[in-house]
């Protein structure tokens, strides 16, 4: 079965050559020959953007592939490659090589009012070849980071492309901001959202779709790979935010701000000019509480690869330590709802404490809001609201980091922190009689 994005392909590449943007439709039937290189029509339909952009030599080479694809059985298509190679070897000085596929192209009912003038042009021909022109460059590469950006993007060696500090960024730095191309407001799009969302993109658009990974090409349907590959949950396609790598150990993370419809990149911790910026593709408690096999399952599945950051690279020993103690993080967090609030909130914070020490003994304690929110909550149901202040405090730090400033998770954990007792909880200030100002981080 063909890949859907073949039809997709060839409807924006016709849209690009009507608006004269050759350069757009050439790379657009780059990717169909990629594709679909049996298929003769693509090297002929490049081998014309070829001409009109004066690469010569590229037109030669398409024309030659399409007659190699087409034989004999489609004359139609075998006249058009004949008469495009002749106008690109003319225009190399290749001027018996023109005449002979001039010949060719009439003796295959080639209209005779083009042989005519093709013929002339031959004949007033400089042997001369003419140079040719530079070129512009078809990749969409990134453009090289110009100095006030946080990052750039380059080689990540075994993950592809990745993105890095272009300077020193500290901890809560916004390092990108940008629109999604393909905004969805769920995760898992059907075939027809995608592919309608598709047809209304630009062809420059679809290019830029395709220039990024695709982990699945196996499959034969290049959409739904590149989507699988790249799609955030919330915000859909983000194409700079798709360049930047997983860890489990991150030192930035993503989210989406629905007030401006952007994605977002905050740092987490501090990043040095040159280190790889790395997000989490899995969840908080995927990451901080899962063992490097769970992780790598997870990864696996949910986007085919396997996981080589930093806490997967580990030796055997100190990935055991690893595990253990993300193990016990998972584990204190299923325990906190089986305590007793009433009775038993000096162990509860107790344990919030451990857990958050476990997550700075393994490096990652972006997400000690999670506990932290927790500790918050029981010290209001005491009424402890010194105690609740300082708890709500470290879910404020924290969040500015994660999110922003600017995000409605933050403005929660302000307003909290600002004025404790204002709590929206169903047993704040029920309890009395015990404070807990003695456990703190
Ligand atoms: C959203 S893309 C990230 C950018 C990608 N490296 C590129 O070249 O465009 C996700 C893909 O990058 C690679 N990747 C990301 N993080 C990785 C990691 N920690 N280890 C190995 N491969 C990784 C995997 O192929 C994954 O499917």
């Amino acid at each position: 079965m063909s890949d859907p994005i073949l039809g997709l392909l060839k409807t924006k590449a016709s849209e690009a050559f009507k608006q004269g943007d050759f350069t757009t439709a050439r790379s657009l039937y780059s990717h169909s020959v990629d594709i679909d290189p049996q298929d003769d029509t693509h090297p002929l339909n490049r081998s014309l953007m070829n001409l009109r952009l004066t690469r010569w030599s590229d037109a030669e080479e398409d024309a030659t592939k399409a007659l190699a694809l087409c034989q004999c059985t489609k004359n139609d298509h075998k006249q058009k490659a004949y008469y495009r190679r002749c106008q690109a070897r003319r225009e190399m000085g290749d001027i018996v090589g023109a005449q002979n596929d001039l010949k060719a192209f009439a003796s295959t009912g080639g209209a005779r009012d083009l042989v005519d003038a093709e013929q002339k042009k031959i004949d007033s021909s400089i042997t001369t070849p003419q140079l040719v022109p530079a070129h512009q460059s078809l990749l969409l590469e990134s453009k090289s980071a110009p100095s006030e950006r946080t990052y750039f993007i380059d080689d990540a060696g075994n993950k592809g492309l990745g993105a890095f500090a272009a300077r020193d960024i500290h901890r809560g730095d916004l390092i990108l901001t940008e629109k999604p191309l393909l905004p969805f407001p769920h995760n898992s799009p059907s075939r027809t959202e995608l592919r309608l969302a598709m047809d209304n993109l630009s062809p420059t658009d679809l290019l830029v779709f395709l220039s990024l990974k695709n982990t699945r090409p196996d499959r034969g349907d290049t959409i739904d790979g590149i989507y699988k590959t790249n799609a955030f949950a919330n915000g859909g396609i983000v194409i700079e935010a798709s360049r930047f790598n997983h860890s489990c150990r991150p030192n930035a993370r993503y989210s989406y701000h629905e007030a401006t419809n952007r994605q977002r990149i905050f740092a987490l911790t501090y990043i040095p000019e040159g280190e790889e910026i790395f997000v989490s593709y899995l969840a908080s408690r995927n990451v901080y509480g899962a063992t490097r096999n769970q992780r790598q399952a997870a990864l696996r599945a949910k986007q085919n690869f396997l996981c080589s950051c930093a806490a997967c690279g580990l030796d055997r020993q100190l990935s055991l330590e690893s595990d253990r103690r993300r193990t016990e993080i998972r584990s204190i967090w299923d325990r906190m709802p089986t305590f007793n609030p009433r009775t038993d909130g000096r162990a509860y914070l107790q344990i919030v404490v451990r857990a958050i020490n476990l997550m700075k003994e393994e490096g990652y304690w972006a997400d000690a809001d999670d506990f932290a929110n927790e500790a918050a909550a029981l010290c209001s149901m005491h009424a402890d609201w010194e105690s609740a202040k300082y708890w709500h405090g470290i879910v404020y730090e924290t969040r500015v980091a994660e999110f922003g400033k600017d995000s409605a998770h933050t403005f929660k954990a302000r307003r909290d922190f600002e004025d404790p007792r204002s709590i929206d909880h169903p047993y704040a200030g029920v309890f009395h009689g015990q404070t807990f100002a003695d456990i703190r981080l």
